[in-house]
């Protein structure tokens, strides 16, 4: 038994996460309308960063519409009871990104590697914890390496001062089984050195399902996204997810009917368009490509006049991973040039 109001503890990326669906172009009163209904509705975690981490606003990834201190201050003077996270991946963010968002009242620190780069986190995990945030890994593109290679390497971020490793699944590929497998292999390697987590996208549709078997064969954190605001086609629906926990009897402290409001009423609102199950995210999930990438493949396909579908199913072949995102610019203009090749002269545009 445990004096937490939930038995899993469930983190909404929204604000981080469905910042690559908005194209991060969230603004302040985005950020508050959001905060205060998850709060409401009992959210335990809210996320508020740049799609890809503090510091992710560039060139090569989209520049932020608002800086993202700014965010983060707006969420944590919104929230209520909530606590409110942030993500950065070593190298894009660094120290001073972390001190701000502490500065700015955000209290549990997300550090992002690719799944077999776990070395890359051990400094920041050092500063995080030598600062009082409570700390959070995430393995990305998961379903690329073995379950055994996972758990070496969730070692070596428990060992860094991480509180709870993620199997992060980027690519939405995972199927229930190899989630269970990844998770039950962290819970084996960590024991009560660490918490074991689940990140979840629905590009194979298996968002929940996932978080189940995840939950079943350990995790004690799940990430999920109201309304599935999130890469790719989104990730797990919290309201889904709430929802079914309520049903198998696992507590969340989250209200059923208070975050499905949510969901409609506050969260869709925001969003653009819905975050779609369609061709090109679920080719995502069967080719094993990061989510991320969905709306980068959209813009370079327009730009080149090539098919997005083409420039998503090399980028599974070459198993591009997070931040190669300029590769499907190569990508593209490769697909450009054999068309032209293959194309009678006659029929090339010529300048
Ligand atoms: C930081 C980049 C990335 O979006 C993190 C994440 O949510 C994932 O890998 O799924
Ligand atoms: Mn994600």
């Amino acid at each position: 038994m445990t004096d937490a109001p939930y038995d899993i503890r469930i983190t909404d990326s929204s604000l981080r996460d469905g910042s690559h669906a908005r194209r991060h172009r969230f603004t302040v009163d985005e950020v508050r309308s959001v905060v205060a209904a998850l709060d409401d509705a009992g959210v335990p975690v809210i996320e508020v960063a740049h799609g890809d981490g503090l510091g992710g606003s560039s060139f090569t990834y989209g520049f932020s519409r608002t800086p993202e201190q700014e965010l983060i201050e707006a969420a944590v003077d919104t929230a209520r009871r909530a606590r409110i996270a942030f993500l950065m991946l070593p190298g894009l963010g660094v120290g001073d990104d972390i001190r701000a968002a502490h500065a700015n009242g955000a209290r549990i620190c997300r550090i992002a590697t690719h799944c077999t780069e776990a070395d890359i986190s051990v400094q920041h995990f050092g500063l995080a914890r030598a600062m009082g945030l409570e700390t959070v890994g995430f393995l990305m593109m998961a379903h690329s390496t073995t379950p055994e290679n996972l758990a070496r390497q969730g070692r070596i971020m428990a060992d860094a001062g991480c509180q709870c490793v993620y199997v992060v699944d980027s690519a939405g590929a995972l199927v229930m089984d190899e989630t269970a497998d990844r998770v039950a292999a962290l819970v084996a390697e960590l024991g009560d050195d660490a918490q074991v987590g689940f990140h979840g996208h629905e590009n194979l549709a298996l968002g929940t399902g996932n978080s189940v078997a995840a939950i079943r064969a350990g995790a004690r954190q799940i990430d999920g996204s109201t309304r599935r605001l999130g890469a790719g086609a989104g990730n797990t629906a919290v309201e889904a997810l709430v929802a079914v926990c309520h049903k198998m009897g696992i507590r969340t402290g989250i209200d059923v009917l208070k975050i499905i409001d949510a969901a409609e009423d506050v969260v869709r609102p925001v969003m653009d368009e819905e975050c779609r199950l369609d061709r090109l995210a679920l080719l995502m999930g069967h080719a094993g490509v990061y989510s991320s990438f969905l709306k980068h493949a959209y813009r370079q396909a327009e730009r080149y006049g090539v098919p997005g579908a083409q420039i998503l199913l090399r980028a599974g072949e070459r198993r591009l991973v997070g931040g190669q995102e300029d590769q499907l610019i190569d990508i593209a203009l490769e697909l450009a040039a054999e068309r032209r090749q293959h194309t009678p002269e006659a029929e090339v545009d010529l300048p």
